[in-house]
Formats: structure tokens, sequence, C-alpha cells
């Protein structure tokens, strides 16, 4: 499917466009173009893979312009570009909205005129039944490519999102948090044993965007079964795994958070397609026909139950160190800890 063809990601420099980039810059695709803000990191980038098939454009997704360069002749968009930290948009909920809300429009509108063929746009669990301005702002993103996908001609755009649970060890999560704490001999600060997170590791990530790459019907949303872990077990499962001594330390959870997370509403769930390893959830494609939206009822809500970080697959310690040792930085801070290979 990628064969000669031109994609372009947004938010590029992250970890989820290093993954997607490890996953195809030896494959016959023709170019990866990395849009980001941060011209250290694509430098840094740059030198790293070193590769003909990068390109990089220096943008924002908040600024139209820069998208419209960056999208001429570009075939599929992997969207991660967004401001994701729960903290910072608590406090600054106008650049959650400028980013991840009308950054998302721009893109599709950039994408829409250029013709790009295939619009994948990445969320979060954070945005269903959202509490905090993070959450609430990819909930709005979600509702953007929806709409925007309502009016878009299918035979030359198509236009998706994926929303999934938090990926294991990403910059600033908890698991490196833990390690680090293990290895100044410092107790693990657990906020809330009991509290549960959806365990995703970033290959997943990307199959799951691939996934809805090939699959998409206008204005899908995917998600990836997934199973969750206890903070509580996390905590432990580490300590186990790295053999530490270090104790936990309950601290209360923090602002903004929620005590399990939601990767599909009960609203979604009664329309939810299951495909095996994945859930498709069509988009809403009433139209603005009042009546199809206040008299056409749906049945089965009041019976269903939404899929949450509690009710899914929920690991052990064993299952929950099977899981950590899928992750590369596990991986690798372990055999440094052990000083072998793994
Ligand atoms: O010192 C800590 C920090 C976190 N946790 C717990 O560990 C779990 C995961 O915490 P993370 O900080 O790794 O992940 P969050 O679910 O809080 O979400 C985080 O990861 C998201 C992406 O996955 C966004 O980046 C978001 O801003 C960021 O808060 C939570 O239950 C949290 O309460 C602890 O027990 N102790």
């Amino acid at each position: 499917m990628f064969t000669g063809k031109t994609l372009l990601i947004t938010g590029g420099t992250g970890s989820f466009g290093n993954a997607v980039l490890k996953r195809f810059v030896d494959t016959d695709i023709a170019e990866i173009r990395i849009f980001s803000r941060d011209e250290k990191k694509q430098d840094d980038m740059r030198r790293m893979y070193s590769n003909e098939k990068l390109k990089f454009y220096i943008g924002d997704v908040r600024e139209p312009d820069s998208l419209r360069d960056a999208v001429r002749g570009v075939d599929f968009i992997f969207h991660a570009a967004a401001l994701k930290q729960v903290p910072s948009c608590e406090f600054f909920p106008m650049e959650a909205v400028r980013t991840n809300v009308l950054g998302t429009d721009n893109v599709l509108t950039a994408a829409i005129e250029a013709e790009v063929r295939n619009v994948v746009c990445l969320s979060t669990d954070k945005a269903a039944y959202p509490i905090n301005a993070m959450g609430t702002s990819k909930a709005m993103m979600e509702k953007v490519v929806v709409a925007k996908a309502r009016t878009v001609d299918a035979q030359k755009t198509t236009i998706s999102c994926t929303r999934y649970g938090n990926v294991m060890a990403s910059r600033g999560s908890v698991i490196p948090l833990f390690v680090d704490q293990m290895r100044q001999g410092k107790s693990l600060t657990v906020t809330d044993p009991n509290m549960t997170r959806f365990l995703m590791n970033l290959d997943e990530a990307v199959d799951l965007v691939l996934f809805a790459f090939e699959h998409a019907r206008q204005g899908d949303l995917f998600v990836q079964k997934a199973p969750a872990s206890t903070v509580g077990v996390l905590a432990e499962a580490l300590t186990e795994l790295f053999e530490s001594q270090s104790t936990i330390e309950v601290i209360g959870t923090r602002h903004g958070e929620k005590a399990h997370e939601t990767l599909m509403t009960r609203e979604e769930m009664i329309k939810a397609e299951d495909m095996g390893d994945y859930f498709r959830v069509p988009a809403d494609n009433r139209d603005l026909n009042y009546a199809k939206f206040t008299e056409d009822g749906s049945e089965g809500l009041s019976s269903a139950n939404e899929y949450t970080s509690h009710n899914t697959d929920l690991l052990d310690i064993p299952g929950t160190i099977k899981k950590l040792l899928t992750v590369d930085f596990v991986r690798q801070e372990l055999s440094g800890a052990r000083g072998t290979q793994l």
C-alpha cells in the first residue's frame, strides 16, 4: 500500500513518529515528511536516520500556510501533532483548543484541498467522557474529524480516527518515573494502587494506526482491545522485574485524573463492530435533518456497558511483567541494570 507513496506525519519528531519511521524507512515507500515545530529535534532526527527518503518541514498545525506547502503531493497523513500533557492543557486550555481542535481542522482542510488519499488522526482514551481540558479538546478534535468526514468526497479523501490508551514508557509517564525512583533507591510514588490504565506499547500504537489506515470508512473511529493493570500491580511488577528493594508510597491522585479510563463509551459500544483485535465505531452519519436526531432513537443504550480499563482484561503481576518486557525502554533499562543484553 505504501509502495512509491508519500506519507506525512504531523508531530513527527515524537515517539510515535520515530516508531513509524523505524517501521517504514527501509521499505519501498517513496518519501516520509516530518512536520513539526522543533528544529532541534528535526536536526537530531535527520542526523540519526541520515536517509534521503526523509524530508523535514518546520511548521505548526495552527498555521494553515505552513501546512499547505507540506501536504502538496502527499498521499497519506498520520496526524499526531497535539498538546497531550494533562496539566499544561488544564492551565492553558485555549492552547489545547488551538493545537488539538483548530490545528486538526487546519490539517484536514489542507488535506482535502490537496486531495490527500487517507488521513488518520490520533486521539486518546481521555477523550471519552472527558474530565480534563486535554481530553475535552481531543473529544472536540474527534467531532471535527467526523464533521469533516461528512462533507468530503470519499473517492478523494478518507478521514478516520484512532483512540488509544497510555503508551507504555512514553516521555514523562509513570514507567520511566518508577524506574528512575528505583535507580535512586527511593520509594515508588503510587497515586492510588487501585487506579487502572490500559497498557499498550508503541508498536501496538503504530499497528492500530495502520489498521485504521487499511480499514477506514469515512469518519470511523478505531480502538484496539487492550489489557490494563492497576498502578499498584504495575509498581510491584517493576520492583519484581528490577529486583528492587524500593517500597511503595501512596501519594494520592493528581488533579484531573480519572480512577479508570474509558476507551469506548456505552453510546459507542452499541454501534461498535468487533473486528478481532480492534473495534470500529462508525461515524454518526445522521444528517442535519432534525427529525433523525430527535425522533429516530437507538436501542440498547441502557443495557450497554462502556469499555474501560476497569472491565477489560486486568493483568496480574506476571502478566504485567510479560507486557513490560515488550517495551524497548524497559528491556534497555533492565539490561543496563544487569549489565547484560536482553
Ligand atoms: O508518580 C506517579 C505518577 C503517575 N502515577 C499513576 O500512573 C498512572 C499513569 O500515569 P501517567 O502519568 O503515566 O499517565 P496519565 O494516565 O496520567 O496520562 C499521562 O499520559 C498521557 C499520554 O499517555 C498524557 O501525556 C498525559 O498528560 C499524562 O498525564 C496513573 O494512574 C497515575 O495516577 C503514579 O502512580 N505515580
